[in-house]
């Protein structure tokens, strides 16, 4: 059994700000007991205190510790078309994002882009994402495969569509039912079930009803598989779902008549919902991806995230690379900070609390892994990021002036980026950056020795 022992000073949401008030933001400067990757041990430390522990103990009180980051929604294909600015949704699918997904026929290619993107999220301390995968099955193997060597937690599937986008990403019912049974067997729960399935339509509309029977049947051949999807992201594009549906409700009808709204559902955007739909939200239990640096970029709206928390829907956040501006989940908590405050009287002011707990602890129970990680307590697995900004760094000066505890987080939020993270850990393993070396402390002696 392995034993280590992180003396951290240390900043999470075990609870939820948006119940609980700012009160929610807990600071302490904490030894924290990890045995084979769970925190078993927390305690706080008078600051500076030195003989602290027994065993293996690794000082990171030198930067801030966070829990891992939960990114509820990106795009694995999209990593190489980040950035294209000045266009809304479908034209940028059409001239930025469609090509790149194309070229993820090619295995190889998809591997090296699975590799681009395992390594941005663990960089940008993310240690949990729901991924919309690719089009090509072989590609979404890649992606598993090397999510599986990475050890970061992926819920995520095989993207389908089989209209409007260009044919070579289309599928048909029969191939399409084919590769989501076979990768569901290969993938979901795999890993000590770090990897789950994800069933995954584009949006509405690139799948015909077909190809939503299909995804009802194999999100239905299980009882643990999950669902995402896009929702009410622009106007040119929920007019045209409504044209192509005309016997639904409205957009969520679409995926509600299959059966794939449910606790296990999580839609990114949904930008410019009805009534009827947020209350079918919060009723079915789905959860709904906030990317608010991506419905900046392609112009999609102002999320409406006080009609959401009024009608008791969950909101978690979402980078959505490659519209989003990146991985980093600090800058997607700013945006959305900067987003309702121009919102005026229909926004909600948001505290430094309520961005790390949707950055964290909101995204570990949209997607139902709320008992395992999301924050720093006793029974969490350690998945964590250091925060150690370079010396000098106007972040490193933000921090040594901040007056509180409070404040330092929205420092963070403000300043901090993924250059800033020094180390990311998932179950207690090192999955990007560097720790420092351990010290081993008997009762007489100390001594370092470096850890691997
Ligand atoms: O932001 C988005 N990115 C996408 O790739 C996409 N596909 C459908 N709808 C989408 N929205
Ligand atoms: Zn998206």
């Amino acid at each position: 059994m392995s034993a280590v022992t992180y003396l951290a000073r240390a900043l999470d949401t075990p609870t939820n700000p948006f119940e609980d008030g700012p009160g929610a933001l807990r600071a302490e400067e904490v030894a924290l007991e990890v045995r084979d990757g769970t925190i078993v041990g927390r305690r706080a430390l008078v600051p500076g205190e030195k003989a602290v522990a027994t065993g293996e103990v690794v000082d990171l009180r030198h930067g801030v510790l966070l829990p891992g980051m939960v990114d509820t929604h990106v795009h694995f294909p999209q990593v190489r078309a980040i950035g294209g600015l000045g266009m809304p949704l479908l034209d940028w699918l059409e001239r930025c994002a469609l090509p790149e997904e194309a070229r993820l026929a090619d295995p190889g290619y998809a591997e090296e882009v699975a590799d681009e993107f395992l390594d941005g999220l663990a960089r940008a301390g993310t240690t949990t994402a729901l991924v919309f995968g690719s089009h090509f099955a072989s590609a979404v193997d890649a992606l598993f495969e090397r999510a599986e060597r990475s050890g970061l937690r992926i819920t995520a599937g095989q993207v389908l569509s089989d209209r409007m986008l260009r044919p070579e990403l289309h599928t048909d019912p029969a191939t399409a039912a084919a590769e989501g049974a076979a990768l569901i067997e290969r993938w979901h729960g795999a890993a000590g079930g770090r990897l789950r399935y994800a069933v995954t339509p584009r949006f509405s509309l690139s799948t015909s009803e077909a190809i939503l029977r299909v995804c009802e049947e194999l999100l239905h051949s299980r009882d643990d598989l999950w669902f995402t999807s896009h929702i009410n992201e622009n106007l040119r594009e929920i007019s045209t779902v409504a044209e192509l549906f005309p016997t639904c409700q409205h957009y969520l009808d679409t995926y509600a008549r299959h059966g794939l709204v449910g606790p296990r559902s999580v839609l990114a955007h949904n930008v410019i919902p009805g009534e009827d739909e947020l209350r079918l939200l919060a009723a079915s239990g789905a959860a709904v991806s906030h990317c608010p640096t991506s419905n900046a970029a392609l112009g999609s709206g102002m999320f409406p995230l006080r009609r959401h928390l009024d009608a008791g829907v969950q909101v978690a956040l979402g980078t959505d690379v490659g519209a989003g501006a990146g991985f980093s989940m600090l800058k997607e908590g700013l945006q959305a900070y900067y987003l309702q405050q121009l919102l005026g009287a229909e926004g909600v002011p948001l505290t430094p609390a309520h961005l790390l707990y949707l950055a964290t602890g909101a995204g570990a129970r949209a997607l139902g892994l709320g008992e395992q990680v999301g924050d720093l307590g006793v029974g969490k697995q350690f998945d964590a990021l250091w925060l150690v900004p370079p010396t000098g760094s106007t972040l490193d000066t933000a921090l040594r002036h901040a007056p509180g505890d409070s404040d330092r987080l929205a420092r963070i939020f403000v300043l901090g980026t993924p250059a800033d993270v020094a180390a990311t850990w998932v179950g207690g393993r090192l999955v990007a950056g560097h720790a420092p070396a351990s010290t081993t402390h008997t009762p007489r002696s100390t001594h370092v020795h470096a850890r691997t």
